[in-house]
């Protein structure tokens, strides 16, 4: 289905209910620059990473799209995790993992409340900047505190410039990119009210002392363009 969310005027902030999980894959793939790309990317480190056993957490899983990839690939027995708190994404997701037989477990939880048992693998892709500054840096603590020695945390995020001029021309050179997945102005000027104060995005350099803050001995970006970054953080 096509992504006309903001087509209308909008009354309220940015919300993950059912009007965006039914467009929402069409939604990521017009709004995230090189989307398939940063998801296979963060395929390829995820299949080197889980082993027979392992246990991997996709936290905001939204439809699921990455963990079925993944499961699709996958040749060990490893435990495949989607957690989101949207209904309205979950039973989108749980319709896919249906459709391609997939084996995931799909989970209605609060990533921030929840009980992770020790795992392999954590995936946030475009997650992270929706969790308020102070509680996200809790959050990664958590994630670093239950991952295994040498386990990884892939992270895509919106990411800021602190030079102010290169900021401006960043997020000009990203809504140049909307417009030609033929959103209208109107409709980008929405959605950026929409996302105020609801999406905080980090610069690079503080998403990597971040990571380095919580238990992570090392973070490095393997995929940037303008405004949006994959990272990697080994612990
Ligand atoms: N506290 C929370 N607990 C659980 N879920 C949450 C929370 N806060 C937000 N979410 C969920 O995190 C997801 C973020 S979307 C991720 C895209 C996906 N990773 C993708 O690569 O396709 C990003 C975007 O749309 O910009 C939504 O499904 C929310 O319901
Ligand atoms: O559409 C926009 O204007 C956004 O910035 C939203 C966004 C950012 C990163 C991932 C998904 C959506």
């Amino acid at each position: 289905m096509n992504d006309k969310v903001f087509a209308k005027p909008i009354k309220k902030q940015f919300e993950f209910d059912e009007e965006v999980a039914a467009v929402f894959d069409d939604m990521l793939q017009r709004s995230v620059p090189f989307y398939k790309e940063s998801q296979k990317i963060t395929e390829f480190f995820a299949l080197k990473q889980l082993q027979e056993g392992g246990v991997a957490y996709d936290l905001g899983c939204s439809t699921a799209t990455l963990l079925i990839n993944i499961s699709r690939k996958l040749k060990t027995g490893a435990t495949l995790v989607g957690l989101d708190n949207s209904e309205a994404m979950l039973e989108q997701a749980r319709k896919k993992c249906e459709a391609f037989k997939a084996d995931i477990e799909l989970e209605n939880a609060d990533i921030l409340e929840y009980d992770y048992k020790e795992a392999d693998l954590f995936i946030s892709n475009y997650t992270l900047q929706f969790i308020r500054p102070l509680i996200r840096e809790e959050l990664v603590k958590k994630i670093s505190s239950s991952l295994k020695k040498g386990g990884v945390f892939i992270f895509s995020e919106k990411v800021i410039s602190h030079h102010s001029k290169l900021n401006k021309d960043l997020i000009e050179c990203y809504y140049a990119f909307k417009k030609e997945q033929g959103y209208s102005e109107y409709e980008i000027m929405q959605k950026r009210e929409a996302l105020e104060n609801v999406l905080v995005p980090y610069s690079e350099d503080e998403n990597i002392k971040m990571a380095k803050n919580c238990g992570f001995s090392h973070c490095e970006v393997v995929f940037r363009w303008a405004n949006f970054a994959t990272f990697i953080a080994i612990k």
